[in-house]
């Protein structure tokens, strides 16, 4: 096995190994806290069995639900009810059938505002979380962020070749329509506030890209997720390729 060019990998045999370790990793982990935990969420269809497992037994009993936040690390720029929104197949996953206090879940809100509103509004809402408008060293905004990876080297909508990877400011950013439709997603500067970081990554299709990154190729927006704490791969075989 050969080290990563950054973070650890943990390789299952598939992608539903993969998805019960990863719901085990995340309940224990907001076990383990005795404060509130905040935790960011990803789109795409890879978390979606982790999430039918955070809400399912025996995973259901033993998560905290009154002491965990939930956010979003990126959302297409549509209400809940439409298919594309990532709040939308995580309430239908977990959030919608599981003793969360509705305060606790955050959705972007796309009712009635534009789309650089709604990126201001949820940036309000992560400082009012973090109970201060600048990120301090050493204080992470995100307790556990979940991240996926494109095929292109994208993570959240950190996509290749948007402004948004120049974003330095802002926690969080619009991203017009071009070659996705309209989202909105947290920034570098969001994400690597993180304690943990993991990246779900599975199938053949991911094997390519995975491996660059692990490599140390510096060219893809994935590859310049640093946290202030850890980052950990969860990864099929599939996926992992030589680096099982
Ligand atoms: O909203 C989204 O779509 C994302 O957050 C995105 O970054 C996703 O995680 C990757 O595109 C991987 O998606 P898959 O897991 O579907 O391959």
């Amino acid at each position: 096995m050969y080290a990563p060019a950054f973070g650890t990998l943990r390789v299952y045999e598939n992608a539903t190994a993969l998805a019960e370790a990863g719901a085990e990793y995340v309940c224990d982990l907001a076990g383990g806290r005795s404060g509130r935990t905040i935790i960011a969420l990803s789109g795409g269809n890879t978390p979606k069995p982790l999430y039918e497992r955070l809400g399912a037994e025996p995973i259901k009993t033993r998560m905290p639900w009154d002491r965990i936040d939930w956010v979003l690390g990126d959302e297409r720029f549509v209400p809940p009810s439409d298919p594309a929104s990532n709040f939308g197949m995580a309430r239908a996953a977990f959030l919608g059938h599981v003793p969360v206090p509705p305060a606790s879940v955050h959705p972007v809100d796309t009712d009635g505002v534009t789309l650089d509103e709604a990126a201001i509004r949820y940036e309000a809402m992560l400082k009012r979380l973090y109970g201060a408008d600048t990120l301090e060293a050493g204080r992470p905004l995100l307790d556990l962020t979940l991240l996926g990876l494109g095929e292109d080297g994208h993570t959240a909508s950190l996509l290749p070749g948007e402004p948004v990877l120049q974003e330095r400011t802002r926690w969080v950013a619009p991203v017009p329509r071009g070659r996705v439709e309209e989202r909105i997603t947290l920034t570098y500067p969001a994400l690597n506030a993180s304690t943990v970081i993991t990246f779900l990554v599975a199938g053949e299709g991911k094997r390519a890209i995975l491996d660059k990154i692990l490599s140390g190729d510096t060219d893809f927006p994935a590859s310049h997720i640093r946290p202030q704490g850890e980052v950990i791969w969860f990864t099929d075989r599939a996926a992992a390729g030589r680096w099982a």
